[in-house]
């Protein structure tokens, strides 16, 4: 992605070992009012990933353990959301992936304002319904869908390559050097 569509790196995985890979199922919600969180979670397709957006909101939470409870039981792949979310402890539990900017003690009312499956910006990437999410310990990135098998040989590509060099290079020290000088030439 060339640096390009990760989300603030301020939004990791309550649980450092949860990652996530699903496509985007989106909701736009304003500040303290999660009604169509419930909606989105009612309406999306298992293995969906909930992404909300809340315009970056630290002090209502957009979902505690029971909402997420939810979304576990109906199959969803994981949450999403440059906000906060509450009961920290027993969502954990759950073991549900929830990536957010961190916790609060305050719930969002229930007013039914907002959109779901709309383009969104979350954490300062824009967010289209049914594009991939692909989230671990380090952040998460979008991957429009126009450009995800383009994306995925790409990353193949480079995965097989960064396995390759750690394989041949780090076991020797003279190589390791070797490499190092390698760079320094040419930079
Ligand atoms: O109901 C809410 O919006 C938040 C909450 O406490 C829960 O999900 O348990």
């Amino acid at each position: 992605m060339n640096g390009l569509n990760n989300l603030h790196p301020s939004i990791k995985p309550l649980k450092e070992n949860h990652y996530l890979v699903g496509r985007a199922f989106t909701v736009k919600m304003p500040v303290g009012d999660n009604a169509m969180v419930l909606k989105a979670i009612k309406e999306a397709k298992p293995l969906d990933v909930l992404v909300v957006d809340v315009k970056g909101d630290t002090y209502r939470a957009i979902a505690g353990d029971f909402v997420v409870g939810m979304a576990k039981a109906l199959g969803l792949g994981g949450i999403v959301v440059d906000g906060v979310i509450r009961d920290s402890n027993g969502i954990k539990e759950l073991d549900f992936p929830v990536f957010c900017k961190g916790t609060t003690v305050a719930a969002s009312g229930k007013y039914g304002n907002g959109e779901i499956n709309v383009p969104i910006s979350c954490g300062g990437a824009s967010i289209n319904p049914g594009d991939l999410i692909v989230g671990d310990a380090d952040g998460v990135v979008v991957i429009p869908k126009s450009i995800e098998n383009d994306v995925l040989s790409k990353a193949k590509e480079k995965l097989e390559k960064d396995m390759d060099r750690e394989k041949n290079i780090l076991g020797d020290p003279a190589l390791v050097k070797k490499y190092i000088d390698d760079i320094l030439t040419y930079s």
